[in-house]
């Protein structure tokens, strides 16, 4: 049996919370993603907690609890600072639409629930002392790099059609491959996909776009066909087929989404749209529009301090970011250095505002705007001093 001994600090801190658990007379373990990570060496953001006790029993316990989803077994605890979700032991059955379990029961013994889970590698629990549970040869796996469903994959694919997204996403994000039995049952159920909501399609999505392994992932969704079964957008296939003789792999989701619309030559007009498809927010859609009209222009020539003041440094670095994966050639650190050394980077590091205007005789309107503005950009580009005395002088002139 394989113990750990050093364990980081996120299992240390919630050691109490299983210990509380045991010391009632109850199962407690680690589950799934955190110990798959722990064992790969990965950094884990937070743990999950699995066990006998049932959900009123776990409320017990602890002082302060959330139900987040008391009918599926799920608390969430709140300990120490932080807050841990507890699952009671379960099996799932009735699944009806591909997605959710219309029935959990729970169960005595953790097998039960290990065996519900979807991949060999995230069927690990681990206890108290260390001590790893295995009864899938998930170890094996971790070791191998494979992806392998848990028992019959076609079973578990039915169950909840978004793990064969999960199954891709996860050959990206830890540079592993699929078993043969997982991948032909994803290529023989695909469709099953289309069942699944846009959000949490999206979700997976992203996350094996911006994976170490991301070209080869795409490559598989391609081949699956999974990628037929994901929103709709004309000149997926030519993408799909560009995708994976990248260079690099996006990193940031901003530059996904502006690398993916870049390689579909999708028209201004067509972005916000596609990005709705993709449910994706207002906020993200804002951001890429930006990015895609700064890489339009440095395509075209090396922007001035203003643009470079206009583009703001998010989406420099978004920008070059893309045209790193792109391969294409740009100045990119003389750019933000560029940036960096601007006299002011943001409006609001103008010395003077629309006040100061008002109170040297300009009206309010469209004019005190545009003046606003010029000052701005002879500020950004250095040809006028950023102080008030400099600008009233400047206005001074002008009269
Ligand atoms: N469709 C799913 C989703 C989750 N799980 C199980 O629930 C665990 C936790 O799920 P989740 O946090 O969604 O995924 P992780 O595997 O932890 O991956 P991540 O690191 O991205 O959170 C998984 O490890 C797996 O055991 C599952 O069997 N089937
Ligand atoms: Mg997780």
């Amino acid at each position: 049996m394989i113990k750990v001994d050093k364990l980081p600090d996120v299992f240390i801190k919630a050691m109490p919370v299983l210990q509380t658990l045991e010391d009632a007379g109850f199962e407690a373990y680690f589950v799934g993603g955190s110990v798959r990570d722990l064992l790969l060496d990965r950094h884990v953001h937070d743990v999950d907690i699995t066990t006998s006790a049932y959900p009123e029993e776990v409320k017990e316990l602890f002082a302060k609890s959330i139900d987040t989803g008391i009918r599926h077994g799920t608390v969430t605890v709140l300990y120490g600072g932080e807050s841990y979700e507890i699952t009671t032991f379960r099996t799932e059955s009735g699944y009806q639409d591909y997605r959710r379990p219309d029935h959990v029961t729970f169960v005595q013994n953790l097998d039960e629930d290990l065996k519900r889970r979807d991949f060999t590698i995230n069927a690990l629990a681990m206890d108290l002392h260390g001590q790893i549970v295995d009864l899938f040869n998930g170890v094996e796996d971790l070791k191998n790099h494979i992806i392998r469903a848990v028992g019959d994959p076609e079973k578990r694919f039915h169950e909840d059609a978004l793990r064969m997204m999960r199954a891709v996403r996860f050959t990206s994000q830890l540079k592993f491959n699929l078993e043969e039995k997982t991948e032909q049952a994803i290529k023989d159920n695909h469709e099953l996909l289309k069942k699944i909501s846009v959000e949490r399609i999206r979700e997976e999505f992203v996350k094996m776009g911006i994976g170490p392994h991301s070209r080869q992932a795409f490559q598989i969704f391609l081949d699956t066909q999974l990628s037929e079964d994901v929103p709709d957008f004309a000149g997926k296939k030519e993408l799909l087929q560009i995708y994976p003789q990248l260079q690099f792999s996006p990193t940031l989701e901003t530059s996904l989404w502006s690398l993916i619309i870049i390689l579909l030559k999708l028209p201004d007009e067509d972005i916000s749209k596609f990005m709705r498809d993709w449910k994706n927010s207002n906020a993200m859609t804002e951001q890429v529009e930006r990015i895609i009209k700064f890489f339009d222009l440095i395509s075209d020539h090396t922007p001035n301090d203003y643009e470079l003041f206009q583009a703001g440094e998010r989406t420099i670095i978004n920008t070059i970011d893309v045209a790193h994966i792109l391969g294409q050639p740009v100045a990119s650190e003389a750019l933000v250095d560029r940036y960096l050394a601007l006299p002011i980077k943001k409006p609001a590091e103008l010395a003077i505002d629309g006040r100061f205007l008002i109170k040297h005789g300009m009206r309010p309107g469209a004019e005190l705007g545009h003046t606003l503005n010029k000052i701005r950009e002879l500020v950004v580009s250095s040809r006028l001093e950023n102080s008030p005395d400099a600008i009233e002088k400047y206005l001074e002139d002008l009269d």
